[in-house]
């Protein structure tokens, strides 16, 4: 591999999909929890819990993790305050209560935490602004929108928040070229598209969204690699393949990209021996990547393998939604 500027260059034929490896390599990552990358991420865990069950459940193996175990260890995360924290004794924060909540869906297990208390958590996490706070110490970012808003959709209560301005800081947040970013002008950022397109899609806003500039910003992440990168100049990554490509099914403007190049680079980015995908090829590989390496997979429609359908919107399987009778919007 040759990296030329801010590319790599793949050679040769296009890889299979290690399915059977990549199960085994998410399945043998939750049984080693004395690892040193296990302990070193304990500030994750609920989220890396949620990548693993997600992983598994689209693949076809959620039924391989012991469901008692992950929700007793969820119920010891609830804190007084409703909030959830990425472990026990872990400060809560909004990204591992949406993480916490995700999870609950997969098992129809809400029942599991206080949802009362994790609603109240929720609300008062919003300003006068419609912006929310991750958590109580106060760093506002459009990330904790979507977290704040796809939990309550998850839980059906929407209703508990100020909707209208929600909305209305995510449309601050717009930068000229279509795209979002963390706060009003900050630059662009593939995974804040993602964040805020994901809340006008649940709170059915995205007429507000210039889609034909921002899908041409998000079409020009593609580089010759067939790789994507979350803003210009960057190196490509397989994560953002999930970013990008989910905000641009939300905008019906998936087919802007060059789909078999983009299979090619995530299929680059699998370890045929440990199994599991690194953000480029050659690295060392996480669940993280292995997750969103898949799930972009599945989005592209990807028939070499047997896996469920994911939601673009809330990146869950998308028979959850189904069954939850969620319907976040989407321009087609
Ligand atoms: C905290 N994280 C990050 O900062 C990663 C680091 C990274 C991986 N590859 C390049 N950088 N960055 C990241 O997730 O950026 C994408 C992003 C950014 C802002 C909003 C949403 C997504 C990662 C963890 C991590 C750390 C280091 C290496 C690999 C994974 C992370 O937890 N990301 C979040 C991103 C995310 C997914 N869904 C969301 C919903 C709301 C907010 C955030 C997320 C996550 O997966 N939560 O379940
Ligand atoms: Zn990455």
């Amino acid at each position: 591999l040759v990296s030329n500027c801010n590319d790599i260059k793949l050679s040769g034929l296009t890889p299979d999909l290690y399915l059977e490896k990549h199960i085994n390599y998410i399945l043998s990552y939750e049984s080693k929890k004395d690892d040193y990358t296990y302990i070193m991420t304990e500030h994750l865990r609920i989220s890396g819990m949620y990548w693993g069950l997600t992983a598994l459940d689209i693949t076809h193996n959620l039924h391989k993790i012991d469901k008692k175990e992950v929700l007793s260890f969820i119920k010891q995360c609830q804190h007084e305050c409703g909030g959830i924290g990425a472990s026990i004794l872990h400060d809560p924060h909004l990204l591992h209560t949406l993480s916490a909540i995700q999870i609950l869906c997969y098992y129809k297990a809400l029942d599991t935490i206080n949802v009362e208390k994790v609603v109240e958590y929720i609300k008062n996490r919003q300003k006068d602004d419609g912006s929310f706070e991750g958590d109580k110490w106060g760093e506002i970012d459009t990330r904790f929108s979507f977290c704040a808003i796809a939990s309550l959709a998850l839980l059906n209560r929407l209703n508990e928040v100020n909707i209208e301005k929600a909305v209305s800081f995510i449309k601050s947040c717009m930068n000229f070229d279509g795209g979002f970013g963390s706060k009003p002008g900050s630059e662009s950022h593939a995974g804040l598209i993602y964040c805020c397109l994901g809340t006008l899609s649940i709170t059915g806003h995205l007429h507000i969204v210039k889609a034909d500039e921002l899908g041409w910003w998000l079409a020009e992440r593609q580089l010759p690699s067939g790789g994507l990168n979350g803003r210009p100049e960057k190196l490509p990554d397989v994560c953002y393949s999930w970013w990008v490509l989910a905000s641009l099914k939300i905008l019906g403007r998936l087919n802007w990209i060059n789909t078999n190049k983009m299979i090619n680079f995530i299929l680059y980015c699998q370890d045929a021996e440990t199994g599991g995908f690194s953000d480029r090829p050659g690295d060392m590989v996480d669940p993280f990547h292995t997750l969103f390496g898949l799930s972009a997979l599945s989005l592209l429609g990807y028939t070499k393998a047997d896996l469920k359908t994911i939601n673009p919107t809330y990146c869950m399987p998308q028979y959850i939604m189904d069954e939850m009778n969620l319907k976040p919007d989407r321009l087609d």
